[in-house]
């Protein structure tokens, strides 16, 4: 299958610059309900009854700057990390198209999109496992970790590097595949919201945002088992689980199989929002650069 049109490419630096702003708006429109997430993920006994709960009692213990908690390990790491992930995607596409006169195929987006998600891998597994630690220390009595960076060079100084990455190997498992339906799902969107004769590149910006909040959905409704194993698995005391079976296992065994779509309602609401920002961002962003310097 081919997707309709060739698309221009864009050097890889503005890739990655564009891609840094996409990170940024995600971010920023994305991680108050990214909190409540990995809270209702992470929960032993019922604390929060659902989203709405969640947010009603965060907001109300520790006030809207709750929902921002463990905000500075992501702003370190998704900005550099969408810069990664649409440079990595622009890579595998020139790598794949050998030709870019011959439209790509959906298959070969895929598989771009597949490349950029082992790409993003480096800084997303350290990154999220900060973050679902800042984001899980219960905030009665003295905090463990005092920040991202403490809590970093704790994680480092007490067991190695091997503590700051550990749960790589689910992150891989959530990211990859998820990565590739990701901009295989925006690019199909893009070019079915495309009037008959008029170029991809100038889609309305309603259009962009509706193409992205739904990559962003679909995204999610792949990762979602695998992100729920890693923050588990990331947030768990060492020693506690043996393995990453042992820990799909226990999830099983406790709660059911409806544990692995914890917080499922949580996660589509922030899905939408954060990347059809993200989306629109990249897009507003490589246009101005584009503008900026047409010869890069
Ligand atoms: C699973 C995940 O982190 O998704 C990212 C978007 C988001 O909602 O945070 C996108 N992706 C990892 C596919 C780059």
């Amino acid at each position: 299958m081919e997707a309709v049109e060739s698309d221009r490419r864009a050097s890889p630096l503005k890739n990655f610059v564009a891609g840094g702003v996409g990170g940024l708006c995600l971010l920023f429109a994305g991680h108050p309900l990214d909190t409540i997430k990995v809270r209702l993920q992470t929960q032993g006994s019922v604390v929060y009854r659902g989203t709405y709960d969640c947010l009603r009692k965060t907001v109300f213990k520790e006030g809207v700057l709750g929902l921002y908690k463990g905000m500075g390990a992501p702003l370190a790491g998704v900005t550099p990390m969408m810069a990664l992930n649409f440079f990595g995607f622009g890579l595998g596409k020139e790598l794949l198209q050998r030709d870019p006169t011959v439209p790509i195929t959906y298959t070969q987006i895929c598989m771009a999109g597949m490349l950029a998600g082992v790409f993003t891998t480096v800084i997303v597994a350290p990154g999220e496992r900060i973050k679902c630690l800042l984001q899980t220390q219960s905030s009665a009595g003295r905090l463990k970790y005092t920040g991202p960076v403490d809590c970093g060079l704790r994680l480092y100084k007490e067991k190695g590097i091997c503590s700051v990455y550990k749960g790589t190997v689910l992150t891989l498992i959530r990211d990859v595949p998820s990565n590739g339906i990701y901009f295989l799902t925006y690019d199909c969107l893009k070019q079915h919201l495309t009037p008959d004769g008029e170029s991809v590149h100038q889609l309305s910006t309603s259009r962009v945002l509706l193409a992205g909040g739904v990559a962003g959905m679909v995204n999610w409704l792949i990762a979602l088992p695998a992100d729920v194993l890693k923050s588990n698995y990331q947030t768990a005391a060492d020693g506690r689980y043996q393995g990453l079976r042992d820990v799909l296992r226990t999830l099983l065994r406790d709660e059911g199989a409806r544990a692995l779509y914890k917080g499922l309602s949580a996660v589509m609401l922030r899905a939408f929002p954060a990347n059809a920002a993200c989306f629109l961002g990249f897009e507003v962003a490589l246009k101005c650069l584009n503008y900026i310097a047409p010869d890069w």
